[in-house]
């Protein structure tokens, strides 16, 4: 559905070169769910705005639904649904109407249009609001009602930037339902940039992570997880002593990495919740006491900690805490000195 090789943008702002996107080559198959997540300024809005016409890249190739998108602009569009940033219905106008004329400006007849709108209201739980000005819905049904304009000429592949800044956690949930339902019920391929980690985890069944304009990491969030985070043990022990011995032991085991400082042990493993009993158990069987154990699974910023050194927070990505002073057991990896971060 969406490939492209070498894909770049440069901006030119005061005589300065921004490279907002450098050299992506991407995949999309269709039917997938693919996040772009990344930091603020990473890239994600010029990728998309290039795989959906806005702006030409300054080099590279993408097709987009079989065609170029410098060569076939009207054929690309035609195929696909883009919805940006910013509402996209008139504040005055009302949501049906802002539908049917959305989907007459497409080429559909006036019956079909206003059957389409009628369809799309009722997938997206808009039928309560519907026939009110766009200007009184709230920031969640308005973000609905964009979608639902996006999707008015059943593209079958749509673009969401950003599809939830703004909304509150629980206006958020709910348009991440909607979407799911909507892809299992069209079958619709969705690429939505995102620098919210829960969404990207939740929704996406692959996830393409952006740093500095280049792809960094792209696979499903279990594998990323998986091979660029894992679990995080952490047990306090009865005394530094036992916290020493424990992480001898522990760093003995194939694939773990322990920690100890002071009378605490960090251990990072891949099966976290089958090897904590596991771990007990020996230690127990040595004489040595364990007084808390915590178990903390993987986030998807831990997998951008792992790859760049700073934090995927909300808003940006920020330098990583200094580490507390740790002697490692195992053998030292950059990973397992940021078990302790
Ligand atoms: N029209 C433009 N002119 C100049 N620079 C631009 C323009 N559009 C984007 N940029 C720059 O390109 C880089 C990538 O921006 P982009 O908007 O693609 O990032 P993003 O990952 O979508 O960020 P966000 O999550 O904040 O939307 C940034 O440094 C941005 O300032």
């Amino acid at each position: 559905m969406i490939r492209t090789q070498g894909l770049t943008r440069h901006f030119v702002v005061k005589k300065e070169t921004v490279e907002a996107v450098r050299g992506l080559d991407l995949a999309v198959q269709r039917g997938e769910l693919v996040a772009l997540l990344g930091p603020n300024g990473a890239g994600k809005s010029t990728t998309v705005r290039m795989l959906t016409t806005l702006i030409p890249p300054t080099a590279g190739s993408a097709h987009v639904a079989g065609f170029d998108v410098v060569r076939n602009q009207g054929e690309v569009r035609r195929r696909i649904g883009y919805i940006g940033q910013g509402n996209g219905a008139g504040h005055q106008q009302v949501g049906r109407d802002e539908l049917t004329s959305q989907g007459r400006a497409y080429g559909m007849g006036r019956k079909a249009a206003r059957a389409r709108a009628d369809e799309l209201i009722s997938a997206l739980d808009l039928a309560g609001v519907a026939d009110r000005k766009v200007a009184t819905l709230s920031g969640g049904q308005r973000r609905r009602l964009d979608i639902a304009m996006g999707l008015i000429h059943a593209p079958a592949l749509l673009f969401l930037d950003e599809p939830s800044t703004g909304l509150d956690p629980q206006n958020r949930a709910n348009l991440q339902d909607q979407i799911v339902k909507l892809r299992a019920e069209y079958g619709t391929t969705i690429v939505l940039t995102t620098h919210y980690l829960d969404e990207a985890d939740s929704m996406a069944e692959r996830v393409i992570v952006v740093d500095h304009g280049r792809v960094i990491a792209d696979d499903t969030p279990a594998r990323l997880k998986a091979e660029h985070a894992g679990d995080r043990i952490s047990l306090a022990c009865g005394s530094d002593d036992d916290a020493r011995r424990a992480s001898a032991r522990i760093g003995a085991f194939d694939g773990v990495d322990a920690e100890h400082g002071r009378d605490r042990v960090h251990v990072r493993a891949v099966n976290g919740p089958e090897l904590l009993p596991e771990l007990l158990r020996r230690l127990d069987a040595d004489g040595i006491r364990v007084i808390r154990a915590e178990l903390a699974r993987p986030t998807l910023d831990d997998v951008f900690l792992n790859l760049t050194g700073r934090s995927l927070r909300e808003g940006g990505a920020e330098p990583a805490e200094p580490e507390p002073p740790a002697t490692s057991t195992a053998a030292t990896t950059r990973q397992n000195q940021e078990i302790t971060a």
